[in-house]
This record gives structure tokens, sequence and C-alpha cells, in this order.
């Protein structure tokens, strides 16, 4: 299908999606949200992709929130369309990992739409804040809750009551950038770190993925619980079989993701 606001392509297994509305700083409104769902369902079902990158532009990952979109709206009108719900949490529902590929500003929803993907990579100029209270709102897409976990409540405090925006060198300190690269290599390493996941066993990197996710929701009890099934569990792929007796006879293991 066709988009207007991001650009959609595949590089080998991993799945490239761009957003692409440099005029707003990329500005999160319906049509990208809903062009973005589409896209990210569409690689999803793709058995030739293995993993998903979202990345922006050099000035903006993403600004937020379409703040002109959403200004004059009323309390039932952002209810009854249950704004951010439906159109914002489809990243949560890819089995695939999804990789944001950061440079600029991630501000807002724009730090939201980056936290709710699997990892972020950073380039130098990153810019990570949640600046809602600067509008005399707050954080309404996970901002408090899944900054407050990478970072720690002190400093996740610090930037949402303040506004405060957070280096890409802090962001990787606090946790909430696995990496920091050159502006010029962040497509290229993150596609890099996307092609290596994909080369690996489909289930096995999904119910990897899905384990990790699930120690944001459980005790520890039920999460080592729930790690212990889905491990057994790839024990009836033929990948296991495939990956160990690679392993035994000492050659590359080709992995057929079932
Ligand atoms: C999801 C929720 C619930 O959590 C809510 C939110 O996300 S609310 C939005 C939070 N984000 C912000 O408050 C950031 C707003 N933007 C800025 O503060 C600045 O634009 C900047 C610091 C990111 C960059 O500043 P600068 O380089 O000076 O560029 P500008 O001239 O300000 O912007 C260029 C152009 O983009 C438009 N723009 C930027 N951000 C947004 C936005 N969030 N929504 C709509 N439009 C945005 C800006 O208006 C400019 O366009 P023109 O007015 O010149 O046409």
């Amino acid at each position: 299908m066709a988009h207007e606001m991001i650009l959609v392509e595949t590089r080998g297994r991993v799945g490239l999606i761009t957003l692409n509305r440099p005029k707003a700083l990329n500005a999160l409104c319906d049509q990208l949200m809903e062009e973005l769902g589409q896209a990210l369902r569409a690689f999803d079902a793709d058995p030739a992709i293995g993993c998903i990158v979202l990345t922006g532009s050099e000035k903006a990952f993403a600004a937020g929130a379409d703040i002109k979109e959403m200004k004059d709206r009323t309390y039932p009108a952002v209810y009854f369309d249950d704004f951010i719900g439906k159109r914002w949490e489809t990243v949560l529902t890819v089995q695939k990992p999804v990789i944001a590929a950061v440079a600029g500003f991630a501000l807002g929803g724009g730090c939201e739409l980056a936290m709710m993907c699997d990892m972020i990579i950073a380039a130098e100029n990153a810019k990570f804040g949640q600046p809602e209270i600067n509008l005399g709102i707050m954080p309404g897409a996970g901002g408090t809750q899944r900054l407050t976990r990478a970072v720690g409540k002190s400093k996740a405090m610090d930037m949402i009551l303040t506004g405060r925006m957070m280096d890409a060198a802090e962001a990787e300190r606090s946790n909430l950038a696995c990496r920091v690269v050159p502006v010029a290599d962040l497509v290229t390493e993150a596609v890099k770190m996307g092609e290596k996941i994909a080369s690996l066993s489909g289930p096995s990197v999904a119910m990897a993925k899905e384990a990790v996710n699930a120690a944001y929701e459980m005790t520890l009890k039920e999460g080592v619980r729930f790690e212990r099934r889905l491990f057994l569990s790839l024990f009836s792929t033929e990948d296991q079989k495939e990956g160990m007796a690679a392993f035994a006879e000492k050659r590359p293991a080709q992995f057929r993701h079932r």
C-alpha cells in the first residue's frame, strides 16, 4: 500500500521504516501512526523479514504527538477515539524485534515510541525528552512507566517534571540506549544489528524477546517459570536440532525459522 508519511524498504531480511514528515520534525499525527501500524503489521507477517528497524531523519526521530492536530480536541473526542491507545500501540504487538534508530529529537511521543521498541540505538546527536509538562499536559503513551523502568525514578522525575532533555551519552549511561554511534553510521549500524538478529532462528528470537518483555510485567518467580516454558518449547523446533547439530559438527547453522 502507498504511504505518504513513512518510507518502507527492505535490506536483506531487515524491514526498514523511516518516518518521513520532515517539515514537522516527524510529529506523530494520526495518519502517520496509521501508516506506521500498517507497515509494522505487514513486516511482522512477512516470513522473509526477521527484524525491523524504525528510524527518522538526522534532525528528528520524532518531536512527539502532533500538537497542532491535538490542541483543540475535546475530552469526549479523545476518549471515544481511544487517542494514543489504538494507533500507537501496534509496535507492542509485533513478534519480531523492533530496533529504534534515533538521531536528533526523540521528544514526548517520539521518546515513548522509541521506548516501545525493543532497543534503542542512539546517534551522537540524539536528544531524548518528555517535555509534555511545558504544554500543560503529561506523557500519555507510556513515558512515565517506561522511562522510569529504564533510567530509574529520580532521573525520570527530573526529565518529566522539568522537561529537561537527555543527550545520547547520558542515554547510554542511563540504560535508555544500548549503544551510541556516529550520526552518519546510524542506519547502517542498526541494519547490521538487525541482519545479525534476522540470521538467527526466528522462533528463538521471538520467544527470547517475549521473555525479556515479560520481565516488565511479572514477578521474578513468574518470569523464570515463563522463560522455562518457552525454553523447553524450543526443543520442538527444527532450528534447535540444526543449531546444536551444527555446533557439534563444527559448521555454521542453517536456520529455517521453524
Ligand atoms: C504523546 C504524548 C501524549 O505524550 C503527547 C506528546 O507527545 S506532546 C508533544 C511533545 N513534544 C514537544 O513538546 C516538542 C515540540 N517541539 C519543539 O519543542 C521544537 O519543535 C523542537 C525543540 C523539537 C525543535 O525546535 P526547532 O529546531 O526550533 O524547530 P521548530 O521551528 O520548533 O519546528 C519545526 C517545525 O516542526 C513543527 N513541530 C515540531 N514539533 C512539533 C509537534 N510535536 N507537533 C506539531 N508540529 C511540530 C513546528 O511547529 C515547525 O513547523 P512550522 O510551525 O514552522 O510549520
